[in-house]
């Protein structure tokens, strides 16, 4: 037994569990992953959530597993090690606590509790059922992989995803305020991808009234995706009445304001789990001030301008020792993947208390 009073096979599996979480898309939902071992500490099969909608790491490590064996074979010795503690509710997918019961997996291991309302309690049933449970194998690993996700939940606000298609010189438009377009098209098809994840996708009056943009998830053919953002501008000014942002499916929404708690508050009220903020640089330079974002994608093109609109517009930070910090996120797609002709960088903010690791010479 390790110092935690966890095997070395247990430790392994927490640690592939960790890692396979990572497969998933970061958003309303949190990223977890699960492994099956059997008696002797194999592992049977692997599990991860993709993203909200999709199964749960458990459902997916329980189908995978169901691949490998037979459907009458004996799981009472198997474990389940999972990052994040079985759910105990019904949402678009089914209470997970149930299914590894209904399963006759015999103990189970989790990370971290589920702290939201609605999930928890997943391990009392469990134990109820006469399943062994532990918990808090790798528990700082779990918690830091989902800090943001946890902070976001705490707040009762949206995740957060901002995006950002830059110069190399960190410039979001022109002098004139041309921007269409600064990345390529595989990079503005990823983007499309974002848009058709998130529950709302929010932009400021600058940026409509500058582009005029439709602001919907389309796919390669440029047709409507299935799964349609709310489009929110943010902003004093009217909207002009025939700005191609208002559609006519209903889903556009004007809040006159120029607080990005306040928008956050609003879409969680109406159930957005998960919201884009695509700019422009006021916008952006709001929520980054207001540290309301929770994931950082940034499409940055080989190209300069040397004068146009910077990314974010002020953040209220004077010296370097406040600078705002920021770590890789290898999580749904990678930290960096190349996009045409162009780099994708994918960040999140670092987790307090860790240190840039900047110091010396
Ligand atoms: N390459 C890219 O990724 C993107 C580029 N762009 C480009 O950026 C440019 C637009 O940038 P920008 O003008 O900064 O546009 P914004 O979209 O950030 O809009 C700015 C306006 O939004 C309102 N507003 C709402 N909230 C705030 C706030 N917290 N602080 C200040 N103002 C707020 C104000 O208008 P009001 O008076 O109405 O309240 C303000 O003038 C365009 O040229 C566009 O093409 C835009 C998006 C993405
Ligand atoms: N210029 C620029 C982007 N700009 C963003 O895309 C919006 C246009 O969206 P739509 O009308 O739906 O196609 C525009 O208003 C701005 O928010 N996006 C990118 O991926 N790459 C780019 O180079």
């Amino acid at each position: 037994m390790s110092s935690q009073g966890f095997s070395p096979a247990e430790n392994r599996a927490m640690e592939l569990a960790l890692d396979t979480a990572k497969l998933g898309f970061r958003g309303a939902n949190p990223l977890v992953g699960a492994a099956v071992l059997d008696a002797t500490g194999e592992v049977l099969s692997i599990g991860y959530h993709s993203g909200a909608g999709s199964p749960h790491a458990e459902i997916d490590a329980l189908a995978n597993l169901r691949h490998r064996i037979s459907q009458q074979q004996d799981l009472s010795d198997c474990t389940m090690v999972v990052t994040l503690e079985p759910c105990n509710h019904q949402g678009r997918t089914g209470p997970c606590a149930a299914a590894i019961v209904d399963a006759g997996i015999g103990n189970v291991i989790y990370a971290a509790a589920d702290p939201t309302p609605e999930a928890t309690g997943g391990g009392d049933v469990l134990r109820n059922a006469g399943i062994g449970v532990r918990s808090g194998l790798l528990q700082e690993r779990a918690l830091e992989l989902n800090h943001r996700w946890f902070r976001a939940k705490s707040e009762n606000r949206p995740f957060t995803t901002m995006h950002i298609a830059q110069t190399l010189d960190g410039l979001i438009a022109a002098p004139d305020g041309t921007s269409q377009w600064i990345t390529s098209a595989e990079s503005r098809q990823d983007s499309h991808g974002i848009r058709s994840r998130v529950g709302a996708i929010i932009a400021g009056t600058g940026t409509v009234l500058a582009d005029n943009p439709r602001l919907t998830a389309r796919d390669e053919s440029g047709a409507a995706t299935k799964s349609q953002p709310l489009r929110v501008v943010m902003g004093l000014r009217d909207v002009p009445e025939d700005s191609a942002i208002r559609g006519d499916d209903g889903r556009f929404m004007q809040l006159r304001t120029h607080d990005p708690a306040e928008v956050l508050r609003e879409l969680a009220e109406r159930g957005v789990g998960h919201a884009m903020v695509e700019g422009g640089a006021a916008v952006a330079g709001a929520y980054l001030q207001a540290d309301l974002v929770d994931e950082l994608v940034l499409y940055l093109a080989p190209m300069l301008l040397g004068d146009g609109t910077r990314s974010t517009g002020d953040l209220g930070i004077r010296t370097l020792a406040e600078a705002s910090q920021w770590r890789w996120d290898n999580s749904g797609g990678g930290r960096t993947s190349n996009l045409g002709a162009d780099l994708r960088l994918h960040l999140e903010p670092m987790p307090h208390g860790i240190p840039s690791g900047r110091k010396g010479l």
